[in-house]
C-alpha cells in the first residue's frame, strides 16, 4: 500500500491522512475511501450516519467492503434475499474498480446519491449524497407535469401557450384539431406566425394576401391584451378563442388561448332564442299576464299584461331582476300592506326557491284584484299566470251584499236574518240562552209612501233603520223583511225585562219626529215580542209568533208592544186563513154586489140604487163588508176589490139603462187607500167609458175618516174625480169629526146621514137636532140630503118633514143580488125590467 503513494514520507503521510480525515469530517456529503484490497481506509461521520452503521464497526480494525455489504444485506438493505449472494453480486461489480453512479434507496426512504470513483493508487472512494429532498420534489414536479399533461389531453377546449417571444410552449391534441393544424407543424417553440399561417392560406381570415393577415395577427398578438372572439371556420364550425396575457413576477411572459368549439351552442342557443321569440310572441298574446322565473330565480320573462297588472314599468322587468328584487321593491311600495320588509322578502324568496303548484288572490292597494295561479317548471323556476278578476270579484261582492243586505236601508236582508236567526237559534239551544225576536211594523208608513211619494217614503225607511240600528247593541241583529216590517234579534239576553227595555226604547226612538220633504211627520210603530225557547224553538215559529205578537200591537192601538201569549195564536191562524181566502177571492174575482135602492123622499120614486159589496167565504158563509174591507187595505189588495166592485155596479146599471131605467144612478163606495190611489181618476173614466155611462150617472161615496187623512190629497183627487161629472156624497155623516170650514172645501154634491142618528132620532132628542141641523146645514151648502137606514115609516115621515131628500132603508128595500133587484124593480108600479 505505501508503494502506492511514494511521493510521502510516512511521517508526512501520517500528517496528510489525519488532515484528510479533517476534511472529509468537515464535507457535506458521506466519504468512504478503500484501499485496493477494498478494506475500509477512512470514513467520515456524515457517511456512517447516512448508512447507519454502528459506530464499534469502526472502532478497531476497519471492515472490508465485504463486510459492510454483507452487514448491509443481513439488514435488508437491499431488498428480500439471500445476503451471501446479495454480497457476492456487489462485490463483483466493486472489484471491477470502475467509475459508477447510481441512486440507492433506503429502507427508510432516504435516497442517496452514490458515486464510485476508482484512486490512483488502486482503491476506490465513494461519495454518498443525501437526495431524498431533492428527488421527492422531482417526483413531485413529475407528477404535476403528469397530470397538467393529462388535463389538458382532456380538456374539451383546445389550449395553447405562447411565450413572450410568441413561441409555442404548450398545446393540446385539441388545438390542433380546432384550427385543423398539421402535426408535423406544431411543435415546440414553432412562432406564433408560422401557425396562424395555415388557417390564413386557406383563406379563413378572408380573401387576399394571407401574409397580410399572418402580420395582422401577430402584431394583436404582441399587444398582449386579453380578447374574445367568435370565428366560424370555412367548415361551418364556430369557434370561441379566448386569449389572456400571463403575468409572472410583474412582467408578461407569453398568453395562453382557448379554443372551444361553439357550433353545437350557437345552434342550440339559435333555437332557443327562436323559442323565446315564440314564447314572447305567445305571451303578448296570452288575455292574461305571465311572468316566468329561473331556477335561480331571474326573471325570464314578463309580458305586458303581467306588468300592468303588478304595476311594474318595463325598464325594471327588461332588467331580468331577480325574485327577491321584485319581493322587495313591492313590499317597499306597501304592496303586501304593513310588513316587515326584510323577513317578507326572505320568506318569499325561500317559498319562490321550493315552487310548487298554488293558486291565490291578490288584493293589490289600488283595488285590483289578481288571480295568480303558480306552477314548477321540471327543470327549475315557475311561471306564473295573472288574471284581473277585480270585476268579477266586485260583483260579486255586490251579489253577496244583494243576497245579504237590504239595498235600501243597508241593514241585513230577509235572507241574511233567516240564516244568522238559524245560528243564532242553534247557539241558544247549545247554551241554554234565551233569544228575544221583535217584530216591527210601523204604522203610518203606508200613508206616507201614498201622500207623500215613494222618495220620501224610501227616506223614511233609511232614517228608521239608522234609527233601529243606533238604538240596539253591535251584535244584535237588525233586518229589514221588506215594505215597512224590520226585525230585531235580541241575543245573549239576560231576563225577558231587557227585551222589553229594549222595545221601549225601540218605541221612544222611533216615534221622534222626522222632517221629511219639508214635513214633519210623526212616526208611530207597533212592535211585537216573542221569546226562545218558550215562544218559538226554531226561525219559523218564532218569526211566526213575534209577528202574531206585532198584530196584537197594532189590533191595541199601534204605538205600542205587546208580548207573544199563546192564545193569540187562534187568532192569527183565523186571521191567517182569511188573508188566504181573501187573497183567492180577489184572485178569482169572487164577489158579488148587492144594490139597496135609493128613493126619493117625498115621492118614494126610485132615483138610484147603492152597491154594496158581497163576499161569501168557501165555507158557506157570508162575510160583513165590515169585516173584510179593513183586511183588504191592510194587505194592499183594496184597489183591486174596488175597481172590481165598480165594474160590476157600472155594467149592472148601463144594464138597467138599457132596460128602460135610464134615469137611475149608482152609489159606490170608495176606501180610503183608493182615494190615495193616483190612478183612480182614470180607471173610474175607463168603467164609464167600458160600460157607455155618463159620469153624471155615478156617485161615489167617501166617509169622513177618508177625506180627513190625507185632506190635500184627497181635495185633488176629489175634484179630478168631480171633473168626470162623477158626483160625490159624504157617507155616514155625524161620526166623525169634520169642521163645517173642512166640508165646505170638498167637492161634495150629497151628504148621507148616519142611520145611526135616523134609527134613534123618534126617540133621542140629541139624534132629532143632529138629522134637523145636519140636513139645514147640507141645504145651506147646496148638498142633497140623503137618510140612511130609514126602518120605519115614522122615520120616513120626520125625515120627509125635515125637507131630507133621498131616503136608502130596509123600509124601502133590503140590498139586493142584482137580478133580484131587477125583479124589484120590474115590481114597482110602472116598473118594467124588460
Ligand atoms: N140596520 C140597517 N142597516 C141598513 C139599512 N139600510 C142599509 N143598511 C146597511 O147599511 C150599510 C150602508 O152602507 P155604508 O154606510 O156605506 O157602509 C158600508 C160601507 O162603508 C162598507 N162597504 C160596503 N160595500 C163596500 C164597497 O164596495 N166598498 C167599500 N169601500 N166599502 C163598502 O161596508 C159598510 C157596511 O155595508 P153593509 O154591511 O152592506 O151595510 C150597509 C147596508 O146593508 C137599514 O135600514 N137598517
Amino acid at each position: 500500500m505505501n508503494q502506492q503513494l511514494p511521493f510521502f514520507s510516512p511521517l508526512a503521510l501520517q500528517d496528510a491522512l489525519k488532515l484528510s480525515r479533517e476534511m472529509l469530517e468537515h464535507l457535506p456529503v458521506g466519504i468512504a475511501l478503500f484501499d485496493p484490497e477494498l478494506r475500509l481506509l477512512s470514513v467520515n461521520r456524515l457517511a456512517i450516519e447516512m448508512l447507519e452503521f454502528p459506530k464499534e464497526m469502526f472502532s478497531g480494525e476497519m471492515p472490508t467492503l465485504e463486510d459492510l455489504l454483507y452487514f448491509n444485506a443481513c439488514r435488508g438493505e437491499y431488498g428480500p434475499g439471500d445476503p451471501h449472494e446479495q454480497t457476492r453480486k456487489r462485490m463483483e461489480l466493486a472489484l471491477r474498480l470502475e467509475p459508477h453512479r447510481f441512486v440507492r434507496k433506503r429502507p427508510d426512504g432516504m435516497v442517496l446519491d452514490v458515486i464510485g470513483a476508482p484512486l490512483p493508487g488502486g482503491g476506490f472512494v465513494s461519495i454518498y449524497t443525501d437526495i431524498t429532498e431533492h428527488e421527492r420534489n422531482a417526483t413531485a414536479m413529475r407528477d404535476q407535469a403528469l397530470y397538467l399533461r393529462s388535463v389538458l389531453a382532456h380538456l374539451p377546449q383546445g389550449i395553447s401557450v405562447f411565450d413572450e417571444q410568441l413561441r409555442l410552449k404548450c398545446w393540446n391534441d385539441k388545438f390542433l384539431e380546432v384550427l385543423d393544424l398539421p402535426p408535423e407543424g406544431v411543435y415546440a417553440d414553432v412562432p406564433f406566425e408560422d401557425l396562424i399561417r395555415y388557417p390564413a392560406r386557406r383563406g379563413e381570415f378572408g380573401p387576399g394576401d394571407p401574409e397580410a393577415y399572418v402580420q395582422q395577427r401577430r402584431e394583436w398578438a404582441l399587444r398582449f391584451e386579453p380578447h374574445r372572439l367568435e370565428r366560424t371556420r370555412p367548415t361551418g364550425r364556430t369557434h370561441l378563442i379566448e386569449g389572456c396575457p400571463m403575468q409572472a413576477d410583474g412582467r408578461t411572459v407569453g398568453f395562453v388561448s382557448s379554443y372551444i368549439d361553439i357550433t353545437e351552442n350557437k345552434a342550440r342557443e339559435a333555437a332557443l332564442t327562436e323559442k323565446n321569440e315564440l314564447l314572447q310572441t305567445l305571451a303578448d298574446n296570452l288575455p292574461c299576464g305571465v311572468s316566468i322565473f329561473d331556477r335561480n330565480l331571474h326573471l325570464v320573462l314578463m309580458n305586458d299584461e303581467a306588468i300592468r297588472l303588478l304595476g311594474f314599468s318595463r325598464e325594471l322587468v327588461n332588467q331580468c331582476p331577480h325574485f327577491s328584487e321584485l319581493a322587495r321593491f313591492n313590499a317597499e311600495r306597501g304592496e303586501y300592506g304593513a310588513v316587515d320588509v326584510e323577513a317578507f322578502v326572505a320568506d318569499l324568496t325561500a317559498k319562490a326557491l321550493h315552487p310548487t303548484h298554488h293558486r291565490l288572490e291578490r288584493v293589490r292597494p289600488n283595488g285590483v284584484v289578481i288571480d295568480l295561479v303558480g306552477a314548477p317548471i321540471p327543470h327549475g323556476g315557475f311561471v306564473t299566470l295573472y288574471s284581473d278578476v277585480t270585476e268579477q270579484r266586485n260583483a260579486a261582492r255586490a251579489i253577496e251584499r244583494l243576497a245579504h243586505h237590504d239595498t235600501l236601508t243597508g241593514l241585513a236582508n230577509r235572507y241574511a236574518l233567516e240564516a244568522r236567526l238559524d245560528q243564532l237559534v242553534a247557539d241558544a239551544r247549545r247554551h241554554n240562552r234565551r233569544l228575544a225576536v221583535l217584530f216591527l211594523d210601523m204604522d203610518n208608513f203606508k200613508g206616507i209612501n201614498d201622500s207623500m211619494g215613494h222618495g220620501v217614503g224610501d227616506e223614511f225607511l233609511r232614517v228608521t233603520a239608522q234609527r233601529l240600528r243606533s238604538a240596539v247593541r253591535e251584535n244584535d241583529i237588525v233586518a229589514r223583511l221588506g215594505g215597512d216590517e224590520f226585525v230585531v234579534v235580541l241575543s245573549d239576553m239576560g231576563e225577558p225585562q231587557h227585551a222589553l227595555s229594549a222595545a221601549t226604547k225601540l218605541l221612544e226612538q222611533l216615534s221622534q219626529p222626522v222632517t221629511l220633504a219639508g214635513q214633519e211627520l210623526s212616526p208611530s210603530t207597533s212592535i211585537g215580542i216573542c221569546f226562545f225557547p218558550q215562544d218559538g224553538r226554531d226561525r219559523g215559529s218564532l218569526m211566526q209568533s213575534a209577528d202574531i205578537a206585532m198584530y196584537q200591537a197594532k189590533q191595541m192601538g199601534k204605538g205600542t208592544y205587546r208580548c207573544f201569549d199563546p192564545a193569540m195564536m187562534e187568532v192569527a191562524t183565523q186571521r191567517a186563513a182569511m188573508e188566504r181566502a181573501l187573497k183567492e177571492a180577489v184572485a178569482c174575482k169572487r164577489f158579488e154586489v148587492h144594490y139597496q135602492p135609493l128613493v126619493d123622499c117625498r115621492s118614494r120614486a126610485v132615483l138610484g140604487c147603492e152597491a154594496l159589496i158581497r163576499w161569501q167565504h168557501p165555507d158557506g158563509h157570508w162575510i160583513a163588508p165590515l169585516d173584510f174591507i179593513p183586511l183588504a187595505e191592510e194587505l194592499g189588495l183594496i184597489n183591486q176589490v174596488g175597481e172590481q166592485v165598480l165594474q160590476l155596479a157600472c155594467s149592472a146599471l148601463a144594464q138597467w139603462h138599457r132596460e128602460g131605467h135610464a134615469h137611475l144612478g149608482m152609489s159606490v163606495n170608495l176606501s180610503a187607500v183608493q182615494l190615495r190611489n193616483p190612478l183612480l181618476p182614470e180607471q173610474i173614466a175607463d168603467i164609464l167609458h167600458m160600460n157607455g155611462l155618463p159620469g153624471t150617472a155615478l156617485t161615489l161615496e167617501i166617509t169622513e175618516s177618508v177625506a180627513m187623512q190625507d185632506p190635500q190629497t184627497s181635495i185633488h183627487r176629489l175634484e179630478q174625480i168631480r171633473a168626470l161629472g162623477v158626483r160625490l156624497a159624504m157617507d155616514d155623516f155625524g161620526t166623525g169629526y169634520s169642521s163645517l170650514a173642512y166640508l165646505q172645501r170638498l167637492p161634495l154634491n150629497i151628504l148621507k146621514l148616519d142611520r145611526s142618528f135616523v134609527q134613534e132620532m123618534e126617540t133621542n132628542p140629541n139624534d132629532a137636532a143632529i138629522c134637523t141641523a145636519s140636513i139645514g146645514l147640507a141645504h145651506h151648502l147646496g148638498l142633497i140630503v140623503v137618510a140612511e137606514g130609514v126602518e120605519t115609516e115614522a122615520q120616513h115621515a120626520f125625515l120627509d118633514s125635515l125637507g131630507c131628500d133621498v131616503c136608502q132603508g130596509y123600509l124601502f128595500s133590503r140590498p139586493l143580488p142584482g137580478d133580484a133587484l131587477r125583479q124589484w124593480l120590474g115590481g114597482l108600479p110602472g116598473g118594467s125590467t124588460a
